[in-house]
């Protein structure tokens, strides 16, 4: 017992001293903050493991600044400068160790996890899968699940007198993940055939878990000793999903792709064409997780997110519908080239992105260890780890206007009369410097065009197609009042479809006299 005491008793003497050194004179002491948080990683771990950081960190710099301490090590920057300074230095791809970290039994790397010259060859593979060219093969496959999305809400309006109510977090989720599945490895979930999700989605998505293993992480002896005390039992969830997936992968070797182009497609070909380089079988299942985890979470958060803005806002979903309405004469006609021009509709989906970014925060990285680095303007000391956040950046009044007012107009390459001016009007000050939802930087999102490609033809057929409002007795949370787990922790979205009567098109030729 004393002898328990007496370690417990030099532990909280190391706390203390170590506090007062990290106030007074650690080399990140003249940087203002909180001083709690200046003191301890605690307070700062606690707002991640309870989905409130990304709106403490807003808090924090709407009362420090632009250049805040959120950790003894760790700053946190509002400034546009930040976007080039922090992720486009040499070896910027290099996060934290605590970040990133491969699951528990995996040896390989993927492009999440991988760093350095493992990164790189990932990056180079999948780069040219999700090129604008390879996209556009996709896209007839995308289309055939936007089509079974249809096809099954068309069933409810059928058996429901006319109208449909759906949740549309969960029926984007099933959409985005059966399409990712199909593209990766021509293997869908059939999460909408069945009407259900697939179990490995439960799994891949419990991002609650990923943010607390890594925040134990800054505690090694805490970590130490729950992997020893944890039974084996309790990754067998884990082991599942990488069963499922090695066999995906060994069946699509064998039997080839399922009658359109795919991601492993491409990642074959590079092999071939890098044979001292080659990304190996292990890699691959790796790499096709993670963009299983990236592509359908972001974009049933942007499909979400515009959706959710849209019902707040009738006059800009009206705008929206009557834009898509006019450009297409037929629903058939819809395509993701012609889409790209409809200038509100890609307002809308910018828009949204800025106010419900996929990635609200996650983009920490280490500076380098030999020499300071300027940032922002400020020169900050070796190894501090530094981010940027989406969610501050983009809703802060610094950058634009009314921040959180949904007003696509902003994006709008023209001047836009239908936003009377005034101080605080959204069109005042928009600074798109701040805006990048897509990262910047090695680390870039690699699939920009394949998601641009799946928002623009979801929203353009959904517009086209049916009349939306909230469903009866249903509510719409607000947005912001949602958890962050890496990603928003989405409530349910009911929404009530109705089938619409298109408008005669514009461009309609005229009848011959
Ligand atoms: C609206 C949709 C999306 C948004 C806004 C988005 C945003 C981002 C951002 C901000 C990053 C950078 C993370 C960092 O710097 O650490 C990122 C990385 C990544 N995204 Fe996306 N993403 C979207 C859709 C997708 C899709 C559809 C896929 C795959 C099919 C995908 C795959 C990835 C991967 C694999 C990475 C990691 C890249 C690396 O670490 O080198 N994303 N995404």
């Amino acid at each position: 017992m004393g002898l328990i005491l007496k370690v417990l008793g030099v532990y909280v003497l190391y706390v203390i001293v170590r506090a007062v050194y990290n106030l007074l004179f650690h080399p990140l002491a003249k940087f203002s903050g909180p001083k709690a948080w200046s003191a301890s990683r605690i307070p700062y771990l606690f707002t991640l493991v309870t989905g409130q950081n990304s709106f403490r960190m807003k808090a924090l710099h709407d009362k420090y600044g632009p250049v805040v301490r959120v950790a003894p090590n760790e700053l946190h920057i509002n400034d546009p400068r930040a976007w080039n300074d922090i992720y486009l230095r040499k070896s910027s791809e290099i996060r934290p160790p605590q970040w990133g970290m491969r699951p528990p039994g995996i040896d390989s790397y993927n492009v999440i996890s991988g760093v350095g010259s493992d990164h790189a060859r990932f990056r180079k593979a999948l780069g040219i899968a999700f090129s604008e060219e390879a996209v556009k093969d996709y896209e007839p496959t995308v289309r055939s699940y936007f089509n079974k999305f249809t096809a099954r809400i068309d069933d409810l309006v059928l058996n429901n007198n006319g109208v449909a109510v759906v949740d549309m977090v969960k029926w984007s989720n099933f959409t985005t993940f059966d399409i990712i599945g199909e593209l990766a490895w021509s293997k869908s979930y059939d999460c909408l055939d069945t009407g259900a999700g697939h179990a490995i989605m439960g799994v891949l998505s419990h991002f609650q878990g990923v943010i607390i293993a890594a925040a134990i992480t800054y505690y090694p002896w805490i970590n130490n000793a729950l992997m020893a005390i944890t039974p084996r039992s309790a990754f067998e969830d884990l082991k599942m999903i990488f069963n499922d997936g090695h066999e995906r992968l060994q069946t699509r070797i064998r039997t080839g792709p399922s009658g359109h182009p795919d991601v492993l497609g491409h990642l074959e070909e590079y092999n071939k064409q890098n044979p001292t380089a080659i990304i190996t079988d292990d890699e691959i299942e790796q790499n096709v997780f993670s963009c299983l985890v990236a592509g359908s979470e972001c974009l049933t958060t942007a499909f979400s997110g515009a959706i959710h803005y849209l019902l707040v806002y009738p006059s800009k979903l009206k705008r929206a519908q009557e834009e898509v309405r006019s450009a297409f004469s037929s629903e058939t006609s819809i395509n993701a080239s012609d889409a790209a021009k409809l200038e509100y509709l890609n307002a809308v989906i910018e828009e949204s992105l800025r106010l419900c970014p996929p990635l609200p925060d996650m983009l920490r990285r280490q500076l380098p260890g030999d020499v300071p680095t300027t940032v922002a303007g400020q020169l900050i000391p070796p190894d501090t780890v530094v981010s940027v956040s989406c969610y501050s950046m983009f809703r802060s009044a610094e950058h634009f206007s009314s921040p959180d007012t949904f007003a696509p107009e902003r994006f709008l390459k023209k001047p836009d009369d239908s936003l009377k001016w005034s101080s605080d009007s959204p069109l005042n000050h928009n600074d798109m410097t701040a805006f990048k939802p897509w990262g910047v930087g090695p680390r870039e999102c690699p699939a920009q065009p394949l998601a641009r490609l799946e928002m623009r033809l979801f929203l353009a057929i959904l517009l086209y197609r049916y009349d939306i409002r909230v469903a009866e007795g249903s509510y719409l949370t607000k947005w912001t009042s949602q958890q962050v787990f890496e990603t928003w922790q989405k409530d349910p979205l009911h929404v009530e479809f109705s089938p619409a009567v298109p408008s005669p098109p514009a461009t309609l030729p005229t009848a011959a006299p």
